[in-house]
């Protein structure tokens, strides 16, 4: 892994009214890593994630991507942005009135390419997603919650991205459902050299996929690293949240990722 940050914030302040979600939020996600996002309900992570991708506005600070500002560059620097990386919402976010095929075409649509060439990459990138070539054809409402997770997935990989985000992609799952896409998403980004900035209250998501975590708390990033430096960390929430019950019951195995 190259470890330049491909994402940079610096002194973040959202809020929406008076409400102040993050005040002086600091933050880099370097290039090749799978970054987990933690911290309580409430505690803004998809608010920071939505604010990243200039779906919000932030009152204060700045975020860069690849260089680029994401608030203030010229609108064809955004625009670049805007192909590299692909976001896999919470719900999905899929249009029902569409088949899961031309879900993944909508982000293609401006590339103005020849309908049947679209059609055979939105069926790469469904493949790549894990789901079965008959997939295309449905329907949202006629897919189990984990299929329409891994179209939301393909969806997200539809322009090639450099960056994925994913908001809490494992929630609803069941556990063997979890642990595959837990698997897909590591494959992935290993295979693809994507960088990813993984919402996630799983703790077993944790231990499987992500490289370092960034704890939220306190309306900014109170600490990242991997899970056995902030396993350390005498911060009562953190404490607490990388030493309770759960987390030894998915920290306390080998997953390769405790040394
Ligand atoms: N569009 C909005 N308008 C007003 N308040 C909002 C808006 N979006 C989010 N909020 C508020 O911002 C706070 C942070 O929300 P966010 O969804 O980022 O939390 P989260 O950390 O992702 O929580 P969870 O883990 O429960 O999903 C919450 O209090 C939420 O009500």
């Amino acid at each position: 892994m190259v470890s330049d940050p491909i994402i940079r914030i610096r002194g973040l302040r959202t809020q929406f009214g008076p409400k102040v979600i993050h005040e002086g939020l600091d933050l880099d996600v370097m290039r090749g890593e799978i970054l987990g996002i933690v911290g309580g309900s409430g505690t803004g992570k998809s608010v920071l994630l939505r604010s990243i991708v200039g779906l919000l506005t932030p009152a204060a600070g700045t975020i860069t991507v690849d260089g680029v500002d994401v608030q203030r560059a010229p609108p064809a620097d955004r625009a670049r942005l805007r192909g590299m990386w692909g976001v896999m919402f919470q719900d999905g976010a899929l249009f029902s009135t569409l088949t899961v095929r031309e879900n993944v075409e909508v982000p293609m649509r401006p590339l103005g390419l020849d309908a049947g060439v679209r059609r055979k990459l939105a069926d790469l990138k469904i493949a790549m997603a894990g789901l079965p070539p008959d997939a295309g054809d449905k329907y949202p409402s006629q897919l189990s919650g984990g299929m329409r997770k891994r179209a939301g997935l393909a969806r997200a990989l539809a322009l090639d991205p450099a960056i994925l985000f994913l908001d809490e992609p494992t929630a609803g799952l069941d556990p063997i459902g979890a642990a595959e896409f837990d698997q897909l998403i590591r494959g992935l980004t290993d295979a693809l050299g994507l960088t990813v900035f993984l919402v996630t209250h799983d703790l077993d998501t944790l231990a499987a996929c992500c490289d370092r975590i960034a704890v939220l708390a306190e309306k900014r990033v109170i600490a990242t690293g991997t899970i056995p430096e902030l396993r350390r960390l005498a911060h009562p929430w953190v404490h607490a949240y990388f030493n309770g019950p759960r987390a030894r019951a998915a920290f306390d195995q080998p997953t390769g990722k405790e040394l």
